[in-house]
């Protein structure tokens, strides 16, 4: 049977946003949901026609809890309404005055560095605050000819600004093979030639040396496959993990710390962190 190409957007109103927003984005990212845009009043979730199962209820009734209020609806669409849909929910972000990441019908900046996003479905425009605090981190880092892995790179957002900064060699490498295509035309759409874009996992990395090393993911895939990420870090190397909140912070750098990476400083947003060690 020919696959059906439609999506179900889901167009939740949340109060309060948070912390419901994110429960709620971690619950619909289980069950298959593709990529999610934050509104002023909630989120606007997509999943294709046919992922859909019963999961989907279960996963929504875990808002029903009396400390939220939560409302929904949702229609059928077509794939090419992808530019519409960012175009009304997505306006540029800026990072310390001097990275932008906006989307080709934009105007161009004035900022220093002017990343070109077109996200469709994947993860990482800038928005969210562990990508904010990802770019800080980077925009904060020499990257003038250093080799770099950007594990779990969505849109290649962060890949992007790494290239930008000078970095001569970067890997950039997504599980999910939406965002690995997405991340290859970023990555053309804003001239970097050197990033290699793969999709896949801590499994690629047998045998390769990185001098910078950026993976926002989540806490449990993190906590796996830290062990991959210092075994191809150099010894001047420097990991920044981001993706899981400030309470999480002291099981993630126990993990690191276990494999003798030092703790170095971190940056907080909203209950998330962006956490930068050494080795
Ligand atoms: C939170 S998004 C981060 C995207 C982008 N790097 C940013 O900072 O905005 C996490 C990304 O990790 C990918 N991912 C999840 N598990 C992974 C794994 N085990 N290995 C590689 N990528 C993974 C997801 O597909 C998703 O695109």
């Amino acid at each position: 049977m020919e696959k059906d190409n439609s999506y179900i957007e889901y167009n939740f109103k949340i109060s309060p946003l948070q912390p419901a927003s994110d429960i709620l984005i971690a619950e619909l990212g289980e069950v298959l949901f593709e990529s999610f845009v934050e509104t002023e009043d909630g989120v606007l979730a997509y999943i294709k026609k046919d992922d859909w199962s019963d999961d989907i209820l279960n996963a929504i009734e875990i808002l029903s809890n009396p400390n939220f209020e939560i409302d929904y609806d949702y229609k059928e669409i077509e794939q090419e309404n992808w530019n519409a849909t960012w175009e009304q929910n997505f306006s540029p972000i800026e990072v310390d005055n001097k990275c932008a990441v906006r989307a080709p019908f934009h105007e161009k900046t004035n900022v220093e560095f002017d990343i070109v996003i077109e996200p469709k479905m994947s993860f990482g425009t800038g928005h969210h605050e562990t990508t904010h605090m990802m770019l800080q981190h980077i925009l904060n880092h020499d990257f003038e000819g250093k080799s770099v892995l950007d594990m779990g790179s969505g849109t290649g957002v962060l890949a992007i600004l790494a290239a930008m900064k000078g970095a001569s060699v970067i890997d950039a490498i997504d599980i999910d093979n939406w965002c690995y295509l997405n991340a290859k035309e970023n990555v053309e759409r804003n001239n970097c030639e050197h990033i290699t874009v793969l999709e896949g996992d801590a499994s690629l990395l047998a045998g390769k040396k990185y001098q910078v090393i950026i993976a926002n993911i989540n806490r449990n895939i993190l906590l796996e496959d830290i062990p991959k990420y210092v075994e191809c870090l150099t010894n001047d190397g420097v990991l920044f993990l981001s993706g899981f909140y400030t309470e999480d912070i002291e099981i993630i750098t126990a993990k690191c710390q276990e494999f003798k990476l030092k703790y170095v400083s971190n940056l907080e947003r909203n209950n998330w962190v962006a956490v930068k060690y050494t080795k």
